[in-house]
């Protein structure tokens, strides 16, 4: 069965009716550039695609699983077993959460937020040094997703780096790595533990999914999002509608708001609650998983007054690993997807378009 969001490539869009963007080092270079009042070149809208349009509904952003992390290592096993549940239920319905009291500091969110903004700072000419369009790469700075690929692009610049196991974060700006490490060693530590409930939730040995995915080698992805103000925010996105090439992703930003998780058919808006982590499950997780947890579809949307600064921390399987479901979790039921190897399915998803869940769908088994 195809992802209940069916996403065609967005059409191309004619030329010449329309301004293009000219070639800027950035999104923000090129969103300084113009200004707010200007128009937005044709090659960045995005919402041509009517379905991209879907309604967005409100009410059920009061519904977003809130799951206290704490509650999952309590010694005491009634409490333990009811995170657990909890946490399955947000897995199975949402594949999106929101974690409060996960042991981060707010300090350390706060610094390593700033330390990101502080590197899309840096003159043209130094991000430029990272500026790789490899998917190979363990360090890459650009904008959209893939502007080779693209048709049309996304009104966001990134930096890209994996951390776990090469730990590949720039020297600049000052402190940068530093904090980023602190980061990122306690991301892991809570990844590990949302996998070990995870498993629980699914009946399974604790270190179940930990070991489909390979335990020292594991991968540990760090995406920062930098999303200017934009000067027609209703036709753009920062990001299309996608779910993530990876398992679970860590998010936090700087309390502007602009993600969306697709829900019961509808977009929803996600409110920034200060100090939490927003949870998203991918594609990983999906397919270990036999689809028994949702690898959520979801979009980023702009606004045209203020700089949206994202980081997410993504943790996957080794790129070693042959990723397919959990024999346990299929059993006597249908296998819903073929395997593979991760480090194959994360460069093949990284060097194309991103649209929707389409990487995933490659490996569906149909009926
Ligand atoms: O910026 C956000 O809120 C989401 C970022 C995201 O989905 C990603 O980097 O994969
Ligand atoms: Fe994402």
């Amino acid at each position: 069965m195809a992802s209940a969001y069916a996403i065609s490539v967005p059409p191309q869009i004619a030329e010449p009716t329309n301004i293009h963007a000219p070639k800027a080092p950035s999104i923000k270079a090129f969103a300084e550039a113009i200004g707010q009042a200007a128009a937005l070149p044709s090659n960045y809208n995005s919402l041509v695609d009517p379905r991209d349009k879907d309604e967005v509904d409100d009410s059920l952003a009061a519904l977003i699983p809130v799951i206290d992390f704490s509650l999952l290592t309590s010694k005491d096993p009634e409490i333990h077993a009811k995170a657990v549940h909890d946490l399955g239920k947000a897995c199975t319905e949402w594949g999106f959460f929101l974690i409060v009291n996960h042991g981060m500091s707010d300090n350390l969110m706060k610094d390593v937020i700033e330390a990101t903004r502080n590197f899309f700072e840096l003159p043209d000419e130094e991000k430029q040094e990272f500026s790789d369009t490899s998917a190979a790469s363990p360090l890459r700075y650009g904008s959209s997703f893939n502007v080779q690929a693209e048709s049309v692009h996304f009104w966001r610049d990134y930096l890209k780096a994996f951390t776990h196991p090469q730990f590949s974060i720039p020297n600049k700006p000052a402190g940068f790595r530093d904090v980023a490490a602190e980061y990122c060693h306690k991301g892991r530590e809570i990844t590990k533990e949302l996998y070990r409930g995870m498993s629980e939730s699914l009946g399974l040995e604790a270190n179940a999914i930990a070991d489909a995915f390979g335990f020292d080698t594991d991968f540990q992805f760090y995406i920062a999002n930098l999303y200017p103000p934009c000067p027609q925010p209703e036709l753009a996105l920062g990001q299309p509608p996608h779910s993530d090439n990876t398992a679970i992703t860590l998010l936090i930003e700087n309390g502007i708001g602009g993600l969306q998780v697709y829900q019961r058919g509808k977009w929803v808006k996600v409110k920034p609650i200060p100090g939490s982590i927003m949870v998203n499950i991918g594609d990983q997780l999906e397919l270990v998983t036999n689809g028994k947890y949702n690898g959520v579809l979801h979009r980023v949307t702009l606004n045209n007054n203020v700089t949206r600064v994202s980081l997410a921390l993504a943790h996957g399987p080794s790129f070693d690993k042959f990723v397919c479901p959990i024999p346990e979790i299929v059993k006597d039921g249908k296998l819903e997807f073929k395997g593979m190897n991760y480090g194959e399915y994360f460069y093949n998803q990284q060097s194309t378009q991103l649209v929707g869940k389409s990487r995933l769908d490659l490996l569906r088994i149909s009926s």
